[in-house]
């Protein structure tokens, strides 16, 4: 969710805490560097123990290939996946994907409430600070108007609950597959009660079931909504429509939105943009949409896409099979590593450790990765990620040097801070990589189709002509 702009000391920069610890280093300063380096470490020797086991197997058959696609919470592995899906799946699968339009019909509702959940805790704050007479009077207060939209608006708590309750089932035996976890983009400080959490699910459990159960039970896309169910959480955004806008329109918000540094449109799974589209009665999310809608991954996810690659002397095709590994490191023979980091992220904290800067925690897992000797030989890309995001926060004053020192005088603008980002995060590569290897990194927006499918063609071609070179040299 929002952002919240904080300036940041000298030491804070992330690239001066993975390379050199600062002598004169307070405690705080001391407690942070050690939870990297633990985290580090136990990172590295989870690598060690899952390559061990894989090499101690014997595999038979053609090997399939495998991408890993790793980097912290809401970095973009899954919508890396969905694109994926988008151009490679089978015809068959992909006209399932899109049949599964009913069910993330009900993820971006879910997302635009708890957006709307946000706006209305902000304003029940100066409410309530307004209601103190101790307390000097907030600026800008609420007014009777706002009030009473607020009031209105209170049914979409209970679609909320309504959508979250489908999403994770009760019973010991579910409580792996789905859950909440923290939401990672609301301020610490800032984080209310109500809001704090978000809905999670693994591959294991069938949640898309669950809401093309909701919604009926025909699987083609439109068919599959019962627009007649009065129970269907569109019937309540519909009705409530013209508040909603009223609401994320209103001056007064979006003057509270900015005082408390609450950059909602930054956030993930953030609708309010396009009110109109998604409380319309029949509405049904575009890719786009289902790009753009955000449910956290527990737990390691496998997707299998059969891939053809063309070549002089013909086609091949192979099975490959693409993880999605939140944060639990995940390592098995992995042909390649699509490593993301999100670099918008700069001025940001863990949701899990507020003392550590997001974009510090992508420099110490890169690190991590870049430098393990068993994974001397893996192809490794990054995508430094959210580029329209870091592109709209440079504009908006956002200073990179306040978080990463090392940036010095140089000019604040998108350009120079991502071709910075790329030779620090390539410097790291060289340095820390146990044998020379390329270094391959791509500026990405993975919520835009068509630059994001480009590179992946690419990714594949190259994968693939690898894939046959290692094969032709065991031959
Ligand atoms: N604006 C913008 N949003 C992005 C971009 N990449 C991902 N997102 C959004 O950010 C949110 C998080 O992306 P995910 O793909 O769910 O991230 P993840 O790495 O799978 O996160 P976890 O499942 O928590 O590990 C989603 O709402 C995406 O639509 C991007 O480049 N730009
Ligand atoms: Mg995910």
């Amino acid at each position: 969710m929002p952002t919240k702009v904080r300036r940041r000391s000298f030491d804070d920069d992330p690239f001066t805490i993975m390379l050199a610890p600062p002598e004169d280093e307070t405690p705080e300063q001391c407690e942070v560097r050690l939870l990297l380096e633990k985290e580090a470490k136990e990172i590295s020797a989870s690598i060690d123990e899952q390559l061990g086991k894989e090499r101690a197997q014997q595999r038979k058959g053609p090997k399939p290939v495998k991408v890993l696609l790793l980097g912290q919470s809401e970095s973009g592995k899954s919508t890396t996946l969905k694109n994926f899906q988008l151009m490679y799946d089978s015809k068959a699968r992909i006209v399932a994907f899109r049949a599964e339009r009913a069910s993330w019909r009900a993820i971006v509702q879910l997302n635009v409430v708890r957006s709307i959940h946000v706006v209305l805790d902000v304003i029940t704050r100066v409410e309530v600070r307004q209601a103190d007479e101790h307390s000097p009077p907030p600026s800008p207060c609420v007014d009777a108007d706002l009030s009473t939209l607020k009031l209105r608006l209170s049914p979409l708590i209970q679609v909320e609950e309504v959508l979250m309750q489908r999403l994770i089932p009760s019973g010991p035996d579910k409580s792996d597959a789905a859950r909440l976890a923290q939401l990672t983009q609301i301020p610490y400080e800032l984080r209310p009660r109500g809001v704090t959490r978000e809905v999670a699910v693994n591959s294991a459990m069938q949640w898309k079931d669950v809401f093309t159960r909701l919604v009926g039970s025909d699987r083609d896309s439109e068919n599959a909504v019962n627009w007649d169910d009065p129970h269907d959480p569109g019937v309540v955004l519909h009705a409530l429509a013209d508040d909603l806008k009223a609401l994320w329109s209103n001056q007064t918000v979006q003057a509270l939105l900015v005082q408390q540094n609450l950059r909602l449109q930054e956030a993930a799974g953030f609708f309010l943009d396009c009110l109109d589209e998604v409380t319309s009665p029949k509405y049904i999310p575009s890719d786009d949409h289902i790009l753009r809608a955000r449910l956290k991954t527990l737990g390691v996810s496998e997707h299998r896409i059969q891939m053809t690659s063309g070549g002089m002397t013909g086609s091949i095709s192979r099975d490959w099979r693409i993880y999605d590994a939140a944060w639990a490191p995940y390592f098995d023979d992995m042909h390649s590593i699509i490593f993301l980091c999100p670099i918008s992220a700069f001025d940001q904290v863990l949701a899990e450790e507020p003392r550590v800067n997001r974009l510090a925690d992508s420099v110490n897992l890169w690190t991590t990765i870049v430098s393990n000797k068993l994974l001397a030989s893996t192809n490794i890309i990054l995508f430094l990620n959210k580029t329209d995001i870091m592109k709209s926060k440079l504009e908006s004053g956002i200073k990179l040097v306040d978080y990463v020192n090392s940036y010095g005088t140089r000019p604040n603008d998108f350009e120079n801070a991502s071709s910075y980002l790329r030779k620090k995060f390539g410097g790291l590569f060289r340095e820390h990589s146990p044998s020379p290897r390329v270094f391959y990194c791509h500026l990405t927006t993975v919520t835009d189709r068509k630059s994001t499918q480009l590179i992946l063609a690419n990714i594949k071609d190259q994968l693939m002509h690898q894939y046959l070179e290692d094969a032709s040299l065991l031959a």
